[in-house]
């Protein structure tokens, strides 16, 4: 295998959109988790998204993890990685994004690295630096109340400066919009100046474009799937890769039982919570339950027991921001957060025993915890569900092929549930 494209994502949902994202712009792809064994079956691709979760861990752990990512990554030929960041900039002033960013490009001996959250399509845009999410700056969108890594400052350069050794600038969209040439000559200057990464405003295809072109004459860049369509059409136009169109093969004969699993609080989510009410039985778990110990999931079990037969069921831990708030209070961000992913695992690990073959998972942290717990290796792409959010297959794991969706808290439509479940014919 030669990689025309290797990239290392923050969280696994993350990474399914940016897979989905290269697959949709003619790049075979495929989504691993953690670096693949030797003799796990990839195939001929053209890029590799390794999924890491390290979005919110100590900073050391996630250079640490990323550094190995991207060694493997160019030993089988990537000259250029892309680390998949969150769109809305996920991190704290600790990191994970600065510290990761200086150490890959010290890594690699690149200066001036290219930084860009930018996902148009789903309405995040960067102009003179400054994230907007959908029409509004992202301290006033509702990732403001996100219970891991709640987002205070619209402005990246300086959020970036917090966390990053080096100086960071910026490339405005005055700039971006005159090509990628443009772009290139900028990244010099600043890289003359001594800067180590560079915000660049994005705030359509044809800037994303620009970046990409541009990015691909470097070692390492930063940023979100709009990023990742630049890479692509990039190597395409380049002649790097030939265009190759996605499988329509991936989600047949699957079979088996279907549900839906949500530790998401996000705004979209709970919305689509409560739309699923009218297409499927909802069980909604007792939080505290669930963190105080393992009787709150087998009473989630045995619910989805006597249902699952006729038909799909959602189990979901989300809160909204207030009740959130409450069981930080008593037990600490972070140990709430993970002891409830944890007991969404298991009964992730229970439904599968239970006969599911087609599961949807709403929330980044949250489908990092389910895929580890079932011991899935690696995933091939599928069709898109909503913008950011593929079909995805299984390759390899105990549990024979399984149809799952990773969704990101913010993405999809209200009907989100109902549209997942629907591409995953039998
Ligand atoms: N009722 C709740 N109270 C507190 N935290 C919760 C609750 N339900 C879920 N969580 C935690 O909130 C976090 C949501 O993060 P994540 O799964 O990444 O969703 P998103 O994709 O929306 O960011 C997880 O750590 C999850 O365990
Ligand atoms: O870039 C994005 O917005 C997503 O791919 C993503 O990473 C979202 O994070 P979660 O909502 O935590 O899944």
């Amino acid at each position: 295998m030669t990689l025309a494209l290797g990239t290392i994502a923050d969280d696994y949902t993350g990474a399914s959109d940016l897979a989905n994202t290269l697959a949709k712009n003619g790049l075979r792809t495929v989504q691993t988790v953690g670096i693949p064994a030797d003799d796990l079956p990839l195939g001929e691709v053209d890029a590799v998204v390794i999924s890491l979760k390290i979005r919110s861990v100590p900073a050391a752990e996630a250079v640490e993890k990323a550094r190995a990512a991207d060694r493997w990554l160019r030993a089988r030929g990537a000259d250029h990685v892309m680390y998949k960041i969150c769109s809305t900039f996920d991190s704290t002033d600790e990191g994970n994004i600065g510290p990761v960013l200086d150490a890959l490009s010290a890594d690699a001996g690149a200066t001036a690295v290219l930084v860009t959250p930018a996902f148009p399509e789903t309405g995040r845009t960067v102009y003179q630096g400054h994230l907007f999410v959908g029409s509004v700056p992202l301290n006033e969108s509702p990732l403001k109340d996100h219970p891991l890594n709640p987002m205070h400052d619209a402005n990246l350069v300086r959020v970036l400066g917090r966390q990053t050794v080096s100086r960071v600038g910026l490339v405005p969209q005055a700039l971006v919009a005159r090509g990628a040439d443009a772009v290139r000559a900028r990244l010099a200057e600043l890289a003359a100046d001594g800067i180590g990464g560079v915000i660049a405003d994005a705030v359509n295809e044809s800037d994303l474009v620009a970046l990409g072109a541009a990015a691909l004459d470097t070692r390492v860049s930063v940023g979100a799937s709009g990023l990742g369509l630049g890479l692509a059409r990039g190597l395409v136009a380049a002649g790097r890769v030939a265009h190759a169109d996605a499988s329509a093969s991936v989600t047949s004969g699957v079979g088996g039982l279907e549900a839906c699993l949500a530790g998401s609080c996000s705004k979209a989510t709970l919305e689509q919570i409560a739309r699923a009410e009218s297409a499927m039985p909802v069980l909604h778990l007792e939080a505290e339950a669930l963190v105080s110990g393992p009787a709150e999931a087998e009473r989630a079990l045995e619910w989805a027991a006597s249902r699952i037969a006729s038909g799909p069921v959602l189990i979901a831990s989300s809160a909204s921001p207030a009740e959130v708030a409450r069981l930080q209070a008593l037990h600490g961000r972070e140990a709430a957060g993970q002891a409830i992913e944890q007991g969404l695992a298991t009964i992730a690990e229970g439904l599968v025993a239970l006969g599911v073959r087609r599961l949807v998972v709403a929330g980044g942290e949250t489908s990092g915890a389910v895929v580890d717990r079932l011991g899935i290796p690696a995933f091939a792409l599928g069709p898109e569900i909503a913008a950011g959010v593929p079909v995805l297959r299984t390759i390899g794991g105990g549990h024979g092929d399984l149809l799952m969706a990773l969704k990101s808290g913010n993405f999809g439509g209200v009907d989100f549930f109902a549209d997942a479940l629907g591409l995953m014919s039998k």
